[in-house]
């Protein structure tokens, strides 16, 4: 695995390092003692998927108020995502800057977002499910969010939204 800064603080994208052969390949997804090394947590009690049916399908902006707040290594392993967090820990040199990766079930990568970071993604086609290893358990009445499109943001989804829930178009802009 290699492990590639981002421009957030402590933020990671992980590259896979496929073993191939004539069959296709292995490869680790999580490997403790590398992300122990890195101070990335290794305890992941929860581990999720969600399955979006539509092309341009946006979930987000999420995230957990302490004490449940959670550390998420996401992989998208049916189709491709544009995956989009913001750091949001008053205290960080990135506080409130974002930044966009592309995950798809063929690029090998995945995210590692830390505790303090709000998580959203878009759907880059149909069919795509996503993967989370979360390093807490569900706290649903701790749960937080920021609006998608608060231009304060500004933040540059690919596409026009085509599917979003109740939920998500409720929430508070980021300086609410
Ligand atoms: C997030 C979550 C939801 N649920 C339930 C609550 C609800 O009935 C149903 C759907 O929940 P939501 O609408 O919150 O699902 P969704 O909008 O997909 O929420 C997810 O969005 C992305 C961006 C994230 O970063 C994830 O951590 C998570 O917040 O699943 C759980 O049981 N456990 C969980 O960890």
């Amino acid at each position: 695995m290699r492990f590639i800064p981002t421009t957030l603080k402590d933020a990671h994208i992980i590259e896979l390092e496929p073993a191939r052969d004539d069959r296709g390949f292995f490869a680790r997804t999580l490997c403790v003692d590398a992300f122990a090394e890195r101070g990335l947590e290794i305890q992941y009690p929860q581990h999720s998927i969600s399955y979006s049916a539509r092309r341009g399908t946006l979930r987000g902006l999420h995230f957990q108020r302490e004490p449940h707040s959670e550390a998420k290594l996401i992989r998208c392993t049916r189709g491709a995502i544009l995956d989009v967090i913001v750091d949001i820990r008053r205290n960080s040199p990135s506080f409130r800057r974002w930044q966009t990766f592309e995950l798809s079930s063929t690029n090998c990568r995945e995210l590692y977002v830390p505790k303090g970071f709000a998580h959203g993604f878009q759907t880059l086609c149909d069919e795509v499910e996503v993967s989370y290893l979360i390093s807490t358990r569900y706290a649903p009445g701790f749960a937080g969010g920021i609006r998608y499109d608060d231009p304060a943001l500004g933040i540059e989804w690919p596409l026009p939204v085509t599917e979003i829930s109740e939920r998500d178009l409720r929430w508070p802009s980021f300086s609410e």
